[in-house]
């Protein structure tokens, strides 16, 4: 029987992994290759899973870290997987602040080493993001480093957001971090499948290991909220908000329309995209030593009042 290739995307907290999987789930579609997910988000309810179509078999890791505090779970699903379905991949979406290493040592179980073929870790990095990461803590900044480290194949992505020279020294930069990696820049991650399917894995080296929950401080909130929000002050929200921030995702709709939308905030740029689907109104948080009761109070604030 052949064995199962296993894929890890990698990347920090908004740097389009997702958008990667979308990309990969319709080539490997055209391909008519059968493929399963397993999706890891911090926050107790899942986003993403809507990029990943119907007949696509996916497995959720919610409320915590893979490379952490649920990595007995990812083992469990991967078993789940490989007993109910015949598959050529499984592509393993991690959250941001995975430790990609981890996450490989996780699906190294000897239960699976005749059946599961781990085949490669790609890295996204978000340009912008990347040229700013002094303003991160030296934690998070350390680990946006150790995901570049040791990803096989590294997309800079967002390369539509950096001008030809700044393009230039950050490859150099990532060159320098990761010599034996492939390299390659993407708008919207938009890559082929050969372009990563052909890389091979390096061998693990020594990681630095930064665990979620202990060493970062990251935390997550779900906010629910009971009405629609007003649109004038969820926008004056954004301008305000603190930059131990760093993504926040879910559905929205506003006091003024009825159209509900996804709402996807990334470093500093929000992004609004309608949706047919009607959802409860609610916001996942992800940011680090964050205040929660303050951010309750203020997204409290933006409900849509009676008079409003
Ligand atoms: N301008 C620009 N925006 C992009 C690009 N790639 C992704 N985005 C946007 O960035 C936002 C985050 O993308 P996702 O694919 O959800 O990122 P992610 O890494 O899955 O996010 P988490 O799972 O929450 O860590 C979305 O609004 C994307 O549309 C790009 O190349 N350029």
């Amino acid at each position: 029987m052949e064995k199962i290739e296993v894929y890890i995307l990698s990347g920090f907290l908004g740097a389009g992994k997702t958008t990667l999987l979308t990309n990969i789930l319709k080539q490997e579609k055209e391909q008519n290759r059968k493929i399963a997910v397993v999706m890891n988000e911090l926050g107790k309810i899942s986003i993403d899973s809507n990029a990943v179509p119907e007949d696509t078999p996916l497995k959720e890791l919610l409320n915590g870290c893979v490379c952490c505090t649920i990595s007995g779970q990812l083992e469990a699903h991967l078993q789940g997987l490989i007993q109910q379905h015949e598959l050529d991949a499984i592509y393993i979406e991690t959250t941001g602040i995975a430790h990609p290493v981890e996450v490989l040592d996780a699906c190294l179980s000897p239960l699976f080493a005749e059946k599961l073929d781990m085949r490669s870790i790609v890295t996204l990095v978000d340009a912008l993001r990347w040229n700013d990461r002094s303003s991160l803590s030296v934690q998070l900044r350390q680990l946006l480093l150790e995901q570049v480290k040791h990803a096989d194949t590294v997309l800079l992505n967002k390369s539509d957001s950096l001008t030809e020279s700044q393009k230039a020294s950050v490859v150099m930069e990532l060159q320098t971090l990761n010599s034996s990696g492939r390299i390659l820049l993407t708008e919207y991650a938009n890559i082929k499948l050969s372009d990563f399917q052909s890389v091979k894995r390096k061998k693990s080296e020594e990681h630095v290991v930064l665990h979620a929950e202990k060493s970062l401080r990251m935390r997550s909130y779900v906010h629910t909220f009971t009405c629609p929000v007003d649109l004038e002050k969820f926008e004056e929200f954004l301008r305000n908000m603190p930059d131990n921030i760093y993504r926040i995702k879910g559905y929205l709709s506003f006091s003024k329309s009825r159209d509900m939308y996804l709402f996807q905030y990334s470093y500093g740029t929000p992004v609004y995209l309608k949706e047919e689907l009607v959802i409860k109104n609610t916001l996942v948080f992800i940011g680090e030593n964050l205040e929660v009761e303050l951010l309750k109070r203020n997204l409290k604030d933006l409900e849509m009042t009676l008079d409003s």
